[in-house]
């Protein structure tokens, strides 16, 4: 089955002008993540880089493109987590950056911690040598439209939140039978400042483990964050569910118990995946043996050859 990639651009109801833009956004992240599989790079690599190519691309709530603050500004939440050594690195509420996950890596691998927040994330992206960007290059029209539309005094925030959520992620198996995954998010919609989601809490945005697989989560961060719900699929796994049932029990979980929508995709140390939601749609696509697979309406699965999209 191996080896494989999956990504997410996140779960919630994309309106129809922007739903070409995601599916293209996730087809082309999983072909690069894929590439990687294929010239030999691990599964953190492609993870690493499927979630870098979201994040520069402003169709989606990561990097450039991430929804705003209370007080219009951005702050990013990103997660990597390495099957292999339960090796994990997140940044939470960082600015001026343009890819928290590649930073996110590097607190994985240059320090003893696994999680840096604000202004301390943002002194260790300086130590590093990561280049400081101005806030206004990851703001799009889009963002800046709907943080005012959301200060209106007739918006619904929690509706409005859940409505258009662009969370990317990613979840892959190497040749060697290694998995990780990779999550990147502005976060929730005019959220206070300072608010940590899901998205950079182990179990929760993301969880690997060689021994069961590997889960990126997006939806509702403080439904998520109740219901742990990566580390939720993985148990299910355990028990000897599959990739599937167990996205699915660990949705329903989250649904019946919080009322909380998201979708997840979901891979097992073998090669076998799933891309699941609760929420009305999610952008996502795979790549393995040679074939893209994408969807982004509940029950949608579309096929491509990965060299037709080579050619491209
Ligand atoms: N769009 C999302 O998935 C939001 C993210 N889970 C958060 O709550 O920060």
């Amino acid at each position: 089955m191996l080896p494989v990639v999956v990504v997410h651009g996140g779960a919630g109801h994309i309106p129809k002008e922007r739903s070409e833009r995601s599916t293209e956004g996730v087809c082309s992240a999983a072909r690069a993540g894929y590439i990687i599989l294929q010239g030999g790079g691990s599964s953190m690599d492609a993870v690493v880089g499927a979630v870098t190519e979201l994040e520069n691309n402003p169709n989606f709530n990561a990097g450039c493109g991430s929804v705003l603050n209370v007080k219009g500004d951005v702050e990013m939440d990103a997660i990597v987590m390495d099957g292999k050594s339960l090796g994990s690195g997140a940044v939470s509420a960082v600015r001026n950056i343009a890819n928290p996950i590649q930073l996110a890596r590097l607190v994985m691998d240059k320090t003893s911690h696994v999680c840096l927040t604000a202004e301390g994330a943002g002194q260790f992206a300086r130590s590093m040598g990561v280049p400081e960007v101005p806030q206004e290059s990851l703001i799009t029209e889009y963002s800046r439209m709907r943080w005012k539309k959301n200060l209106e005094p007739e918006a619904n925030p929690v509706e409005f939140q859940m409505g258009k959520m662009g969370t990317v992620g990613a979840v892959a198996v190497d040749s060697e039978g290694n998995v990780a995954c990779a999550t990147s998010t502005g976060g929730i919609l005019n959220k206070m400042e300072g608010r940590v989601g899901d998205t950079p809490c182990v179990g929760c945005g993301g969880y690997a483990d060689n021994s069961s697989g590997a889960v990126s989560t997006t939806g509702h961060g403080e439904a998520i964050m109740k219901v742990i719900l990566a580390r939720l699929i993985l148990f299910h796994m355990e028990q000897g569910q599959s990739v599937e049932a167990a996205s699915d029990l660990g949705l329903a979980y989250m649904k019946s118990r919080v009322d909380g929508l998201g979708g997840v995709v979901t891979v097992d140390p073998q090669g076998h995946w799933a891309a699941r939601f609760s929420s009305g749609q999610m952008a996502w696509a795979a790549a393995q043996k040679d074939t893209l697979h994408y969807g982004l309406y509940t029950g949608e699965h579309f096929t491509q050859s990965t060299e037709m999209l080579l050619i491209d």
